[in-house]
């Protein structure tokens, strides 16, 4: 039987507080997607109490700097068609609400153990059944699984340039990279976009937004996959952070 709390705090409330955050951001969500959203968040709540996943202890914080700031990247997912992969999905965000939202095959990937594994149990729990977990790294896993991907998404993982280089192996022909960012300085665009020209991805757009009730900003970035690499790729683990491109 369904909780009537989630964290702790009424499950009505905060369906109904959702239901409206989503509606200001133009997210069209049913009522059984605004369920699934939040069984995610009591599971990751429940979760945090034993295991570090989130700093946001608050359910009504997290509404809006996981639920929503998840779905702001709903747009520019919905354009692709093809599996996504989320690169650094910690407790399951952007990529478990990007599921709950899209009919079509997911991975979500963390390089930590422990996170891949409390992610795997909470889309069993949710009956996710077309979502997929791994505990991998990004330039590993691109070796065996090279071009299967028709988005792959991040949220608060790498520099810009990091998550271009991590993607384009990983990305079909046309495939697009969508990464949420908070503030993102001229430096990291730049170095982003040097990269993008040497590995044969080009910058589609650069959306910036308000959270709701000042709760920050983002820039929604997103990269086609339009070329081919002039660099092998991938690189050897870690060589993409440590020895950047730009
Ligand atoms: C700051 S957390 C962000 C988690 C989540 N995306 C979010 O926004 O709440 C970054 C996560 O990325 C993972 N990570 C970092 N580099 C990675 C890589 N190369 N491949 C896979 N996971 C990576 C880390 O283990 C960590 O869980």
């Amino acid at each position: 039987m369904e909780k009537d709390t989630v964290g702790g705090v009424g499950r009505a409330m905060l369906d109904r507080r959702l239901g409206e955050l989503l509606a200001s951001q133009g997210v069209a969500c049913t009522e059984g997607q605004r369920t699934l959203l939040l069984d995610h968040l009591d599971l990751v709540l429940e979760k945090n109490k034993v295991m570090n996943l989130t700093r946001i202890t608050s359910p009504e914080d997290a509404l809006v700097l996981h639920i929503l700031d998840s779905l702001l990247l709903e747009e520019e997912v919905a354009k692709t068609d093809g599996p996504v992969l989320d690169i650094g999905t910690g407790a399951g965000y952007p990529g478990i609400p990007l599921a709950v939202m899209e009919d079509r095959p997911f991975v979500l990937m963390d390089s930590v153990g422990k996170k891949a594994r409390a992610v795997a149990e909470f889309t069993d729990a949710m009956g996710l059944g077309a979502v997929g977990t791994t505990r991998e790294r990004a330039e590993s896993y691109a070796v065996d699984h090279r071009g299967e991907f028709g988005a792959v998404v991040a949220r608060a993982v790498a520099p810009l340039g990091v998550l271009v280089e991590y993607a384009q192996p990983l990305l079909s022909k046309g495939g697009r990279l969508v990464v949420s960012k908070g503030r993102l300085s001229d430096e990291e665009l730049g170095s982003g976009q040097k990269t993008a020209e040497k590995v044969g991805m080009r910058l589609v757009s650069r959306e910036t937004l308000s959270l709701p009730e000042g709760m920050g900003h983002r820039e929604i970035v997103v990269y086609e996959k339009d070329g081919r690499s002039s660099i092998k790729l991938p690189r050897p683990v870690g060589e993409a952070k440590n020895k950047p491109l730009a």
